[in-house]
């Protein structure tokens, strides 16, 4: 469970990148969090493993009230967090393997990590994890010789690897052709419904959001403005939330409707 209670974040320069925030989000929801560039998106997100610190209020994950974490916990806490860029955040010079493998490190005694030395479990871990996102075939190949699409699911298995309860995702298909981000987005919904992982992901693709998450959270100048079902998300919701006319269904994603 994600809890915000009254949540503002206050930037240095005087922007408030969240601004009275309060919602729940329980295990295994897929919310997709939608709205204007510079809405506060990334700021929410990033605040649940505390990559931006709140200002104001009470933000508890699974528990634990994210502003108190020090140290090891804080550690452990951010592991049982994956995060997921839209620049995928791989070593492309080294194996697709390796790279998955690189989510153990953390856990491993310093001689083991200078040696390259992982287990035998770790390996395999590593390879279901490569198994769940469709690409094992790929495991000892040359990072980048893989696609855009391919790279983004190595970096779905790094994170899967570290066995994580919630994974946040900032614009994970935003570098992505559209046929690539409706696979990859299809990679996170089943992720979603066979390991009940919890997924937040940012998006600037109104369908994509709607056609997956199930439920949005639309954001203005950091204030939530709609919190629900994304099949309630109508027009209506949408202007409000990016404050023009808006459709739901953008020309430029017709086409992968019917691929
Ligand atoms: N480190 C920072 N220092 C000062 N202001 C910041 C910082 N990071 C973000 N902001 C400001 O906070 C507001 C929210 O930014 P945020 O990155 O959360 O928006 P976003 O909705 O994710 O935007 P985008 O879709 O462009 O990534 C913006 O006005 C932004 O300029």
């Amino acid at each position: 469970m994600i809890e915000f209670k009254h949540v503002s974040k206050l930037y240095s320069n005087g922007v408030k990148g969240l601004d009275d925030v309060t919602l729940q989000i329980k295990q295994g929801e897929f919310v997709g969090i939608i709205g204007l560039s510079g809405a506060g998106k990334s700021t929410l997100l990033r605040s649940i493993n505390r990559m931006h610190e709140i200002t104001s209020g009470e933000l508890i994950v699974n528990g634990s009230e994210v502003k108190s974490l020090k140290g090891i916990e804080l550690r452990k806490f951010r592991r049982s967090i994956g995060m997921i860029f839209q620049s995928f955040h791989l070593v492309t010079r080294t194996t697709v393997i390796k790279n998955v493998l690189t989510a153990n490190v953390p856990d491993m005694p310093f001689w083991r990590v200078l040696l390259g030395a992982f287990t035998k479990e770790n390996k395999i871990a590593a390879l279901e994890a490569l198994d769940k996102v469709g690409i094992l075939e790929k495991a000892y190949i040359r990072t980048e010789q893989l696609s855009g699409g391919q790279q983004q699911r190595v970096a779905l298995a790094r994170t899967l690897a570290q066995n994580p309860k919630i994974i946040l995702a900032d614009e994970p298909v935003a570098a992505l052709d559209p046929v690539t981000a409706k696979q990859v987005m299809d990679d996170f919904k089943r992720i979603n419904k066979e390991m009940n992982i919890t997924i937040l992901i940012n998006i600037h693709h109104v369908e994509l959001a709607l056609n997956y998450a199930n439920r949005i959270i639309g954001i203005r100048a950091g204030k939530i403005l709609y919190d629900g079902p994304a099949s309630e998300v109508d027009e209506d919701v949408l202007n409000k939330i990016y404050g023009k006319e808006i459709t739901k269904e953008e020309p430029k994603w017709e086409s992968i409707i019917e691929y």
